[in-house]
């Protein structure tokens, strides 16, 4: 593996699956890594990516440095060949290449614009920082996916399920308030179709994902049909691919409530978070015993880790 941007940079889901269990039943490797180093930037807000990266450093034994690059960097030019005249001090040619000088691993959080659909799905930002970094990137969310968390939700399914018929796993969207990424969605379906569980996803019209993600899913408008048998529900709100970035619909009746996990077979309730309570899902369901989201985010520390010791290696 030489970069974590998506499903397809791994070589087996599987191990990579067994290394975070492992990871997780023993996480302290002091002498792993000593002397490496990673470097985490963010250009946008994170709670869970930063600590559990952190923290997953240094179970290795590496050390681990956080750049609020958009708080205390120079603000950042993505065009090439562009006279840098007006506000932007720095060009990513060279912040990436000196962070390259400077860590073993660089990770990068990058959220999508959500005006402009091609440049958010051509992962401009995300690619330049691979090509001028020189050393593996890792995806700390892009615009278009979130393999760290989509990794933590196939283990968080893994430890949860010890049947031997795949489980039913539904992806519903939710409202809120705000227009958000596709790229928990995008990247969770396209994580499930490798880990091969029975996957369903339901949304109102409108909110189609892009085809390169649904397609040979089974997808429906009707949520109650959706959630019936279903063994695990990913709870999430995205904003539409086909009419951009736009929110169209706020239809209460798909906030997550005890009346929709009534209609499924007493699944698991899953989230990545953040999570607006009685927004996205109500807060009888986040409390009871069938929400495993604080286990996801607990499995964000394993799931780096397994990633980190395979680009340290
Ligand atoms: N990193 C996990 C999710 C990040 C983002 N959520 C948000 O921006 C929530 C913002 C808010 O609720 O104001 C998303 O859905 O892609
Ligand atoms: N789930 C997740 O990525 O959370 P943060 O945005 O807080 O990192």
């Amino acid at each position: 593996m030489n970069k974590f941007t998506s499903v397809q940079d791994i070589e087996s889901l599987p191990s990579l699956v067994d290394q975070a269990l492992k990871f997780k039943a023993n996480q302290f490797h002091p002498n792993a890594y000593a002397g490496k180093s990673v470097g985490l930037v963010f250009l946008n807000p994170s709670l869970r990516t930063r600590l559990s990266s952190l923290k997953a450093a240094r179970n290795l034994g590496a050390e681990a440095v956080v750049l609020d690059i958009s708080k205390d960097g120079w603000a950042l030019e993505f065009e090439d060949g562009k006279v840098m005249d007006g506000n932007k001090a720095e060009h990513i040619k060279e912040a990436a290449a000196v962070m390259g000088r400077y860590f073993d691993v660089l990770g990068i959080r990058t959220f999508p614009g959500l005006a402009n659909r091609d440049e958010d799905y051509a992962e401009e930002l995300l690619n330049a920082f691979i090509k001028y970094a020189g050393v593996p990137v890792v995806s700390l969310e892009s615009a278009t996916r979130h393999p760290l968390q989509s990794l933590a939700d196939v283990v968080s399914i893994k430890e949860k399920w010890n049947k031997t018929e795949k489980p039913k796993v539904v992806l519903t969207w939710a409202p809120h308030v705000k227009a958000l990424p596709q790229a928990v969605p995008n990247s969770f379906v396209e994580w499930m179709k490798v880990a091969d569980v029975d996957l369903t996803i339901t949304h109102p019209e409108g909110y189609d994902l892009a085809q390169e993600f649904s397609e040979g899913v089974n997808v429906t408008y009707n949520q109650q049909e959706a959630l019936k048998d279903a063994d695990f529900v990913y709870v999430k709100n995205w904003s539409s691919y086909t009419d951009y970035g736009k929110i169209l619909s706020q239809n209460e009746s798909w906030r997550f409530s005890m009346e929709h996990l009534a209609l499924t077979n007493n699944a698991k309730i899953m989230h990545c978070l953040p999570v607006r309570r009685g927004v996205v899902m109500d807060d009888a369901v986040l409390d009871s015993p069938n929400a495993i989201h604080l286990d996801q985010a607990e499995n964000r520390v394993y799931a780096a880790q397994a990633v980190f010791n395979e680009l340290l290696k």
